[in-house]
């Protein structure tokens, strides 16, 4: 089932898009045939129940998946910014670099501070120490951290809120400069207060960056995304304005779970 969406975007560039996508673990078919284009700059939620298969759609964006044993895309072409993700001239490692990704529990390195934001910077190149302070001061900012670690960059990360780690971790991700930010469940470990931040960054970081989230929060989806694709049992069901897929979706589906009549 491939869902369509009515959007003023389309005359945007693509940057992520997907044409009738399965994917397998060994023989399980977690994706059918999902079509969905994502636009630069816009901020994109995938919702549905657990196992729908949202996290697998997101993880074949930077072909994370490739790490599992047995999953593969069985048919279908994922383009990013015009490429075939699959062509053999993609290195994956490149991939993964400018198709950045946050996790739902913040996973900082054991180093310190400004170390976990340095890290990737060093790994491409930049191995020159004022670089390397701006980038990650730059990165820190754009995380909207800056302020509340400058006087302790070389502490350990780990003596962060939760909060503040899993913005540590989206500065890591934007400081190797990626073109797409995707985010599993960013905020699900944090409290109210702490996910208000990390939802003003996202809306932030759109300016740059295009994103797609995960989120079993649908009033995180309607309070951040421009667009929101609901899924379920492996097909996308509804693609639309944020708007519209929680006020009046075409689909009785996506109306029965936006309701909470399940899932
Ligand atoms: N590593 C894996 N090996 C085998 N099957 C997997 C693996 N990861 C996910 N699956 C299966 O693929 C299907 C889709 O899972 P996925 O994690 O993508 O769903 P989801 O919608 O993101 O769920 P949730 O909201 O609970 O995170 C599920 O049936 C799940 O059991």
């Amino acid at each position: 089932m491939n869902a369509s969406s009515s959007n003023d975007s389309n005359s945007r560039p693509s940057a992520i898009s997907v044409e009738n996508v399965d994917f397998c673990y060994g023989k399980s078919r977690a994706l059918k045939g999902i079509s969905l284009e994502v636009t630069r700059n816009e901020i994109v939620a995938f919702i549905g129940p657990s196992g729908c298969g949202k996290s697998t759609l997101l993880r074949c964006f930077n072909r994370m998946n490739d790490l599992v044993p047995g999953a593969r895309v069985t048919q279908g072409t994922i383009h990013i910014e015009g490429v075939e993700i699959h062509s053999p001239e993609v290195d994956p490692v490149e991939l993964r670099r400018r198709v950045g990704m946050v996790f739902q529990k913040s996973n900082p390195f054991p180093r310190s501070i400004y170390e976990n934001v340095a890290y990737g910077p060093r790994l491409a190149g930049t191995s020159e120490k004022g670089a390397l302070d701006s980038i990650v001061e730059k990165a820190l900012r754009g995380a909207a951290l800056w302020d509340e670690v400058k006087d302790r960059l070389g502490e350990s990360a780990f003596g962060l809120s939760g909060g503040q780690q899993q913005r540590l971790c989206i500065a890591r991700t934007i400081a190797v400069k990626p073109e797409i930010v995707l985010m599993d469940e960013p905020c699900s470990a944090l409290d109210p207060v702490a996910t208000a931040k990390v939802e003003e960054l996202i809306l932030e970081l759109k300016r740059e960056f295009t994103i797609v989230i995960v989120t079993h929060n649908m009033q995180q989806a309607t309070r951040i995304s421009d667009r929101t694709a609901f899924f379920y049992l492996g097909e996308l069901v509804e693609f639309d304005e944020t708007g519209r897929i929680f006020s009046n979706p075409r689909r009785q589906e996506t109306e029965d779970y936006v309701t909470g009549r399940f899932g």
